[in-house]
């Protein structure tokens, strides 16, 4: 039996996610065709909407999505991201609702500058990644990008820090993921913050 965690059916799903890309786009977090979302529909099994692959992220209908299974692979019509493999392994992994992608320029100069993971602490900023006070430390973890996304993810899964909902795939771009869309979006403009401010310290 299928146990239904979302409210939205695909159609829902690729109008919220065509609404998120847009944004981003406008942001210029994911230019040319780079980026991609997906959103959890079913937990058990393991179901999500994924954005189609290829598309110009700034100009998705809600007909730009495509349902996949656990192992990234189209349960109906159409090609999902080339990174669908990833976005399953990230909600399995973290029990995340929706996860980000976006190619920004912040996170590729910072995998760049610190490969082995860039730590913040002390900052107000925190808090919206959930922790209860700017008394904190944390790791945005790096790991080193691949074409291959079991590798990929294998990877992802032995870097993934506490309290950081987010993983820097160097000269890539950043991973960031929620309990849904909304929430997936806020962690990501606070990660982009830590790091444009990381990048400002030299
Ligand atoms: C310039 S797009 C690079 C792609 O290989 C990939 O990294 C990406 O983010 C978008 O892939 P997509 O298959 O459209 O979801
Ligand atoms: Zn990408």
């Amino acid at each position: 039996m299928s146990e239904t965690t979302s409210v939205l059916d695909l159609e829902e799903a690729g109008a919220v996610l065509a609404a998120e890309a847009a944004r981003f786009a406008s942001f210029g977090w994911m230019r040319g065709t780079s980026g991609n979302l997906s959103v959890v529909l079913s937990r058990t099994p393991l179901q999500l909407a994924v954005t189609a692959s290829g598309r110009d992220k700034g100009e998705l209908t809600s007909a730009d999505v495509v349902l996949t299974d656990a192992s990234g692979a189209a349960l109906g019509a159409g090609r999902p991201s080339a990174e669908a493999a990833l976005h399953a392994r990230v909600a399995a992994l973290t029990g995340a609702g929706a996860v980000v992608h976006v190619h920004t320029v912040a996170s590729v100069a910072m995998g760049h500058r610190k490969p082995g993971g860039v730590a913040f602490r002390d900052l107000e900023m925190l808090k919206g990644l959930g922790h209860g006070t700017h008394e904190v430390a944390v790791t945005l973890p790096v790991i080193e990008n691949s074409q291959d996304m079991v590798v990929l993810g294998d990877r992802l899964e032995a870097a993934l820090s506490p309290g950081m909902p987010a993983v820097v795939v160097a000269g890539h771009g950043l991973y960031v993921w929620g309990a849904d869309p909304r929430e997936a979006r806020h962690r990501t403009e606070v990660v982009e913050w830590l790091l444009e401010l990381e990048l400002t310290r030299g």
